[in-house]
């Protein structure tokens, strides 16, 4: 173990996510067995204790990757030095809040998240933005990093993605593996497009696999957008397993990069590709190489698919005026 440890700053640290995500963090599977990492976690200071405690459990594990843990209430110092950011926290919806309202405590988080990034951050810092909303919390964050190459700011849909994939393949009757090239399009909310039409199970076309209009469009559309309303309605609670579990394979992808012959679904700035007006950020199918990603080009989009891509569009590009109105864009 030679390397300098890769500094992974993660917020929300002591909520359920940052419970699920941290040892998996210090175990290797974010990065890869051969790379030792430093642990930054960021939380409001009526979570550090909480932190902390999570942090001696850490140290329980003697994870030979682990080289270190610090622990701040303050975005700038989390952020000074790092790698890789997790953006975990964020404000949830409660009770008599109104979207706006929403969008304005949210942007309390990430706009000075943004700036400590753009201030302290290492040159080849990558961020993944995992606190809802996912999509406009990571414009919000790009907003304020001017320095910062706007691709490397990036919002989590893998575990729709990862969803998708599961229920593909359970209808299908085949393993998870045989199901390729899936894609899950615009924001990470119920207006998200899952689409099999550029799928492939075994090789071969997974919506002619299917061959079920009404499944697609009755079952597995609204199941994979709104599993998150799913587990919370059964668990009591949101999905933290899975999503850390998606927020791992995001980075690893994105690091490492994607297997030959297939893709996977993040959200990123939009560059114009497949008429998402340029600097949204929407999910798209990409491939990783060498560190970087690219928006997979030349994709068929039927008249379906296209109905669907546009209605996830407009609503980002409604989130993003309303952050406009609102000044944090
Ligand atoms: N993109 C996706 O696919 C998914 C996104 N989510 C979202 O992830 C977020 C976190 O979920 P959970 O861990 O379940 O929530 P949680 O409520 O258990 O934890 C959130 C943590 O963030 C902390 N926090 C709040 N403001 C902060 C700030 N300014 N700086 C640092 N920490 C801060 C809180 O103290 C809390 O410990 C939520 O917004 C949730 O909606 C959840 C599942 C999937
Ligand atoms: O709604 C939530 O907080 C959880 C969520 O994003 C998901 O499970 O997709």
């Amino acid at each position: 173990m030679t390397q300098a440890p890769v500094n992974v700053t993660v917020t929300g640290a002591a909520g359920q996510i940052g419970y699920a995500l941290l040892f998996r963090i210090a175990s290797g599977q974010l990065l890869g067995q051969d790379k030792p990492v430093r642990l930054r976690l960021l939380e409001i200071p009526q979570a550090v204790k909480a932190a902390e405690g999570t942090a001696l459990e850490l140290e329980d594990g003697a994870f030979p990757l682990l080289a270190g843990i610090d622990i701040f209430d303050d975005a700038k110092q989390a952020f000074e030095g790092t790698n890789v950011a997790l953006l975990v926290g964020a404000r949830p919806r409660t009770k008599g809040m109104e979207r706006g309202d929403l969008l304005e405590a949210n942007g309390g988080i990430f706009k000075p998240q943004g700036e400590a990034i753009n201030a302290g951050a290492a040159d080849d810092v990558k961020v993944l933005v995992v606190g809802n909303p996912a999509n406009t919390n990571a414009l919000i964050a790009k907003a304020h990093a001017p320095d910062v190459p706007a691709e490397r700011f990036t919002a989590m849909t893998r575990l729709d993605h990862n969803r998708a994939i599961a229920q593909l393949a359970k209808k299908l009757g085949v393993p998870v593996t045989e199901v390729k090239k899936m894609t899950i399009w615009g924001n990470h909310s119920a207006t998200q497009y899952p689409d099999i039409f550029n799928a492939e199970v075994n090789g071969t076309s997974a919506a002619e696999a299917v061959g079920d209009q009404a499944w697609l469009e009755n079952e597995f559309i609204p199941r994979v957008a709104k599993r998150g309303a799913e587990i919370i309605e059964a668990r009591g609670a949101s999905s933290a397993a899975s999503a850390a579990n998606a927020a791992i394979d995001h980075i690893y992808n994105w690091v490492n990069g994607t297997p030959e012959g297939d893709w996977v679904s993040m959200g990123v700035p939009s560059d114009g590709s497949y008429g998402v007006p340029e600097g949204l950020i929407s999910s798209f199918p990409v491939v990783c190489r060498d560190g970087s990603y690219e928006i997979v080009q030349g994709l068929e989009i039927n008249d379906f698919s296209r109905a669907k891509i546009d209605a996830s569009v407009a609503e980002l590009s409604e989130e993003r005026d309303a952050v406009r109105k609102l000044g944090l864009v």
